[in-house]
C-alpha cells in the first residue's frame, strides 16, 4: 500500500476549532475476578496511557447540522466512518445531553491499530467527548455528565477520559488514579490481526481469579513497576493466544530483546508490550523487532507518569 492510498480525502478546507489526543490504553496487569449476571466481567486492572495515539479534530463547516466524519492516517483503511464509529457515537451522546453538534465536521487521524487491546475506539470516544465539551459546552441544565456519557459508550471509555495511570475495577468504570506513578519506556507490537474482545472473554477457562496483589505506596521507577508486575497477570492472555497463537510468538520475541524487563499482552490483544528501564533500550528493541518483522506494527513510546 502506498502512502497516498493510506490517506482518505478530508472534507472541505476549514478553520480548525479544536483537537484532542486519544492515547493508547495499556493494561499493565489485567485480572478477571468475576462475572456479572449480564455477562460483563469484573476486572482489576493497572492501566497507563502511551505517548502514541489517535487525534480528533473539529473543522468548521457552517453549513452542516450534524458532523460528518473523515478518517485519515495509517490505520484508516477498514474503519467505517458511519454512525457506528465511536467518534460519531460520542458526538451523538453529546447532542443527546444537550450539547450543540452543528457547524463543524470531525476528522480522525487513526494511528492505532483497530480492535487491538489498546482501546483505540474507546480513546477516540473519550477524546471526542472532551473536545466537544470544550468547543460546545453542555448547558448547566444538562442531565448527563461527561462521565455518564462515557460509561454508556463502553466499559473502557471512562478510564480513557482520565488518561493518567490508574487502577480500574468493576467492569472497568470504577477508577482510582495512581499519583506518583513513573513514566514507563515501552515497546508496543501488533502483528496486524484483529482480535474480538467478546470472543476472548468467552474463551476464559475461569472468571473467578484472585485480584491484584497490594500495590506499594509508591513505585520508585520503571524497574520497580516491572518487578511488581511480575507478580500479576493478564488473564485474557491464554484465551487470546488460543484464538491467535501468533501472540505467543510475539511475546517470546519481545521477551528475548535486550533489556526487556517484562513482556505481556494488553487488554484482549493482540497488541503486546515490552517494558524497559530506559528509552534507549526500548528504541533499540523496537528497531530490532521492526527489522525482523517489517509487517508488524512496532512502536517505541513512553507512558505518561503522574
Ligand atoms: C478487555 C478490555 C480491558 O481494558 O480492553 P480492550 O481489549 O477492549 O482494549 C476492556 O475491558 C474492554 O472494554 P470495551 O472495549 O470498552 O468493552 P465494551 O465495548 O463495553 O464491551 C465489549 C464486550 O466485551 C466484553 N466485556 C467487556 C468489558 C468487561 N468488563 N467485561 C466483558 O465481558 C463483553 O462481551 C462486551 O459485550
Ligand atoms: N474510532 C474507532 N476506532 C477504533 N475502533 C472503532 C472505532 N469506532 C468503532 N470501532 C469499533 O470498535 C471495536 C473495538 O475497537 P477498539 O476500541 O480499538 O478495540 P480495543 O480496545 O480492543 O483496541 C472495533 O471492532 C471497531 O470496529
Amino acid at each position: 500500500m502506498t502512502a497516498a492510498e493510506d490517506v482518505r480525502p478530508v472534507a472541505g478546507p476549514g478553520h480548525r476549532l479544536g483537537a484532542a489526543f486519544a492515547p493508547a490504553k495499556i493494561n499493565l496487569a489485567l485480572h478477571v475476578i468475576g462475572r456479572r449476571a449480564d455477562g460483563y466481567h469484573l476486572l482489576d486492572s493497572l492501566v497507563a496511557f502511551a505517548g502514541i495515539g489517535d487525534t480528533i479534530e473539529a473543522i468548521a463547516n457552517p453549513s452542516t447540522t450534524e458532523p460528518r466524519l473523515t478518517i485519515t492516517g495509517p490505520f484508516a483503511a477498514g474503519l467505517e466512518a458511519g454512525p457506528g464509529n465511536l467518534v460519531l457515537r460520542a458526538a451523538l451522546a453529546h447532542a443527546t445531553a444537550g450539547g450543540r453538534i452543528d457547524g463543524f465536521d470531525l476528522r480522525l487521524t487513526k494511528s492505532l491499530p483497530v480492535a487491538s487491546g489498546i482501546g483505540g475506539g474507546s480513546a477516540d470516544a473519550a477524546a471526542t467527548l472532551r473536545l466537544l465539551t470544550e468547543i460546545a459546552p453542555l448547558p448547566a441544565t444538562a442531565a448527563d455528565t461527561l462521565r455518564t456519557q462515557a460509561e454508556r459508550l463502553g466499559a473502557d471509555v471512562p478510564m480513557c477520559l482520565i488518561s493518567t495511570p490508574l487502577r480500574a475495577t468493576g467492569i472497568g468504570e470504577v477508577i482510582e488514579p495512581l499519583p506518583g506513578f513513573p513514566p514507563l519506556p515501552m515497546v508496543l507490537v501488533n502483528p496486524g490481526v484483529a482480535v474480538s474482545t467478546p470472543a476472548v472473554f468467552r474463551g476464559l477457562a475461569r472468571a473467578d481469579n484472585p485480584p491484584l496483589p497490594a500495590l506499594p505506596p509508591v513505585f520508585s521507577d520503571a524497574e520497580a513497576v516491572a518487578e511488581w508486575l511480575k507478580t500479576t497477570r493478564n488473564d485474557l492472555e491464554n484465551p487470546a493466544i488460543a484464538a491467535l497463537p501468533l501472540i505467543a510468538a510475539s511475546l517470546a520475541e519481545m521477551a528475548a530483546t535486550n533489556g526487556c524487563r517484562l513482556a505481556r499482552m494488553s487488554g484482549s490483544g493482540a497488541t503486546i508490550f515490552g517494558l524497559f528501564a530506559t528509552w534507549t533500550e526500548a528504541e533499540r528493541a523496537a528497531a530490532a523487532l521492526s527489522n525482523a518483522h517489517p509487517a508488524w506494527w512496532v512502536v517505541a513510546t513512553t507512558t505518561a507518569g503522574s
